[in-house]
């Protein structure tokens, strides 16, 4: 496609781009460099090596020198999303947007296994990468740069999907990865402490979050609200100043109502309304907070069209997504589950959910990753020791970080923790240590298969740890 073409500019001469790219190294021959301010380097800075590697034009802010020709932007984020849109041209018709602190996967996962029961072509995209019926690709990111995310719509949408749910993350929205992605429906799960680190308070977090439902939605699109998450009523009055209709799910909701959740062994029987009328469903999923998740996903196939009396069936078929709340094992008589919990809420959350499946104590495994919000760790420390009955502290992702100062911030919440730094040695000891009518919740990694240390990423994976643990107690029971 010619620079003309794909920009809306008129340039002479005029070169045929092959390929778009925000990492100098990955430019070849033909390719748009697009030079990027970012947090640790400025793009800026990579123009001569990628004119070296064959850049045959370049995007950078206004004032920026270089040899080829080159888009001047002073949002050149925002423009590298709309060129990267025009580049691979196709997007699925209905892309939902989710956002929120937790439960953006678990919402677009729910539904798209809604959508796909109706009938439709669905996908899901975000932490556990691309997937839908003919097509499965890991990310890096959960909400992907520009360039790779509409590579991935474009390829989705010429295998067939027509409906896409999609998490759309904090640093995604304030980095403008998803600003030319063509919303129907925004979602909205809940906003609670995280990424302060990269934020710069609690604001500019919201504000973030916000863009999807205030800037990145179209005019026709619709907002659906989990009205039982801290930060909803700030999302309706953004619908309303725009004047989009919502969809608001929850106890406090309007359209899809919880009137009552009752949890048992295998999962939760939901009490709901919509419209009127009630609903008794059964749904497989531990964890009374995947209420508000799939009520949130049953908005948003509603919003997108899809009938309620279509809907509602398709919910007790509902499979929970990998390391949430999941089941790992059993041994003795007491449950070993393993969770994503990785922000205070999170935390709090998950062990309030797993209470009613433990007749005796919960003991918690958690951990704080390295090179993210430091000010979460005491405050995830202190939930751990609020609803748990015995907390240890391990290491969960140190990164660049000393993961004794890690676990040292976490205990600063919790300070009768019991100390493991080898997360395998930790969920060994938690293993050893069930008792009949005990609950063993490891959280934090749900379905990672690494611990990064430094620059490696080692092979760990809690459930097969926890299963290998449970086995060498049951060797040593002679069993
Ligand atoms: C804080 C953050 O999000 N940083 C992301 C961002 O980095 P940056 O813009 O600051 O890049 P930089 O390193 O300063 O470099 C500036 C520019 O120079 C370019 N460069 C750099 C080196 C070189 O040799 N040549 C070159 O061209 C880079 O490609 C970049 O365009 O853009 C990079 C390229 O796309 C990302 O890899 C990087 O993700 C980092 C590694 C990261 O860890 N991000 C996480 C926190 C993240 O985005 N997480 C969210 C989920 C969070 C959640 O909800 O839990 C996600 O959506 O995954
Ligand atoms: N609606 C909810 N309210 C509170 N906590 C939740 C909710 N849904 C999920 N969680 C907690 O958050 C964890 C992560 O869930 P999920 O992966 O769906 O969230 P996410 O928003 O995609 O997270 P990430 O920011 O890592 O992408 C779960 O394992 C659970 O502990
Ligand atoms: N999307 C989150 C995942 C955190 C998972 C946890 N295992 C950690 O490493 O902190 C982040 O990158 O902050
Ligand atoms: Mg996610």
């Amino acid at each position: 496609m010619r620079l003309s073409e794909l920009s809306y500019d008129a340039f002479t001469p005029d070169p045929n781009i092959v390929g778009i790219s925000a990492d100098s190294r990955e430019i070849g021959p033909g390719f748009l460099f697009a030079a990027l301010p970012g947090v640790v380097a400025d793009g800026a800075s990579f123009i001569p090596q990628a004119e070296e590697n064959g850049a045959a034009a370049i995007l950078a802010m206004p004032g920026v020198k270089t040899s080829v020709p080159t888009i001047h932007d002073a949002n050149p984020r925002r423009r590298l999303a709309q060129l990267a849109a025009r580049f691979y041209a196709r997007q699925p018709e209905i892309i939902a947007g989710i956002t929120g602190t937790n439960g953006k996967t678990s919402t677009a996962l729910f539904t798209s296994q809604i959508w796909a029961r109706l009938g439709k072509d669905a996908a899901s995209l975000g932490t556990l990468g691309a997937q839908s019926k003919a097509f499965s690709r890991p990310l890096l990111h959960t909400t992907p740069d520009p360039v790779k995310l509409h590579e991935t719509l474009d390829a989705m949408t010429r295998l067939g999907v027509t409906h896409l749910a999609m998490e759309v993350s904090s640093h995604g929205l304030a980095q403008a990865r998803a600003d030319a992605v063509e919303f129907s429906v925004a979602a909205f799960t809940n906003i609670t402490q995280d990424h302060l680190d990269y934020h710069e308070n609690f604001d500019d977090y919201f504000s973030a979050k916000a863009r999807l439902f205030d800037t990145l939605l179209k005019s026709s699109g619709t907002v659906v609200i989990n009205m039982d998450g801290e930060g909803a009523e700030k999302i309706s009055e953004i619908a309303r100043a725009r004047s989009l209709p919502t969809v608001k799910t929850g106890v406090n909701g309007r359209d899809i109502k919880l009137l009552q959740c009752t949890p048992h062994l295998n999962g939760l029987v939901l009490d709901i309304e919509i419209r009127g009328k009630q609903y008794n469903i059964d749904i497989p999923l531990i964890g009374g907070f995947q209420a508000e998740n799939v009520l949130l996903a049953a908005g948003i196939a509603i919003a997108s069209g899809a009938r309620i009396d279509e809907v509602v069936p398709a919910l007790e078929q509902i499979k929970g997504a990998r390391g949430r709340m999941e089941q790992a094992a059993e041994v003795a008589g007491a449950g070993i589950f393993v969770d994503y919990a990785h922000t205070p809420d999170a935390v709090a959350t998950a062990l309030q959910a797993i209470r009613p499946h433990a007749e005796r104590r919960v003991i918690a495994i958690i951990g704080a990753g390295g090179d993210r919000d430091k000010s979460k760790r005491p405050l995830m420390g202190s939930a751990a020791g609020e609803f748990a009955d015995v907390v240890i502290v391990t290491d969960d992702n140190p990164r660049s970080e000393d993961p004794s100062a890690i676990r040292a911030d976490v205990i600063k919440g919790c300070p009768d923790a019991q100390e493991i730094g080898d997360r395998e040695q930790a969920i060994a000891t938690g293993v050893a240590a069930l008792k009949e009518g005990d609950v063993l919740l490891i959280m934090g990694k749900g379905h990672e298969t690494g611990q990064k240390v430094g620059e490696n990423l080692l092979p760990f994976d809690d459930t097969e740890v926890a299963q290998s643990a449970v086995a060498n107690r049951l060797k040593e029971l002679g069993r």
